[in-house]
């Protein structure tokens, strides 16, 4: 067997994640951004457009928001349920963010396996996005931005889900929180919801003909 062939063989058994094995065309998408810049938002757009992405529901000490559903938006915990996750390794990353903790359950990736779908979405913050990378080379990561800091603050108040202080600290951490968008693949302004939408949309398309180009290779090698 040639090199590349035996290459591309242990590629397709491992799915090239290290420990996560998944296919080899599952495509990892990261949504990261300061806070209030629009994941959320960008994210419900995308899960309509393609709903064979799995979102990946992740763990947090935070309060639930009214609009929020446990386990359709989080998986609501104290502290303590918390740690014992983490000392548990029952994380793939966590990391504190605003105060709160939060973190992405090893279970979400084998959910989603489990149920068929061709990839997922981590909405996560960058210490987070760090984490999975070192884990998962292949995951793709885009960095969301608003068109200005002033458009942020609007858009932060405007939501009216957090107390002023929480506004404002999250505020004061967008500034820090850009200062790592070197560990994103793409960076994305959010000013025109549909544009940006577009954007992401195109965004996807490539990640997934890369990977799919890939797992396409990997067949022909293995058949011949
Ligand atoms: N392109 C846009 N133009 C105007 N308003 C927008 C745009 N995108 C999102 N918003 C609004 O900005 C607010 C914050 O958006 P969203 O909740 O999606 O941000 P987020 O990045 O998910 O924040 P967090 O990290 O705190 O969860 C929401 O009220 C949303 O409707
Ligand atoms: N490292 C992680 N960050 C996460 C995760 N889930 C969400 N987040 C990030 O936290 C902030 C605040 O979110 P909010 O819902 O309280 O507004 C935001 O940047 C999210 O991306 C996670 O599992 N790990």
């Amino acid at each position: 067997m040639s090199t590349q062939k035996a290459e591309f063989k242990t590629l397709k058994q491992a799915g090239n994640l290290g420990e996560l094995s998944a296919p080899l065309d599952f495509l990892l998408l990261i949504l990261s951004s300061p806070s209030g810049a629009g994941k959320t938002t960008l994210t419900r757009k995308l899960l309509e457009t393609f709903p064979d992405l799995h979102f990946s529901v992740s763990h947090t000490t935070r309060k639930p928001r009214a609009n929020e559903i446990d386990g359709r938006d989080y998986h609501f915990v104290d502290r303590a349920e918390f740690e014992r996750l983490a000392g548990a390794h029952g994380f793939v990353e966590w990391a504190e963010v605003h105060g709160n903790l939060y973190g992405t359950c090893l279970a979400e990736i084998e959910r989603a396996k489990a149920e068929g779908k061709s990839g997922m979405i981590f909405d996560i913050d960058y210490q987070g996005a760090r984490q999975i990378r070192a884990k998962l080379p292949e995951v793709a990561g885009v960095f969301i931005l608003p068109p200005s800091m002033a458009e942020l603050e609007r858009r932060l108040r405007g939501r009216a889900s957090e107390t002023e202080e929480v506004v404002q600290r999250r505020f004061r951490a967008a500034m820090r929180e850009i200062e790592h968008y070197a560990l994103f693949d793409y960076v994305l302004v959010n000013d025109d919801l549909e544009s940006a939408f577009a954007t992401l949309r195109g965004i996807i398309l490539a990640e997934r003909a890369r990977r799919i180009r890939k797992a396409h290779i990997a067949e022909l090698l293995l058949r011949s």
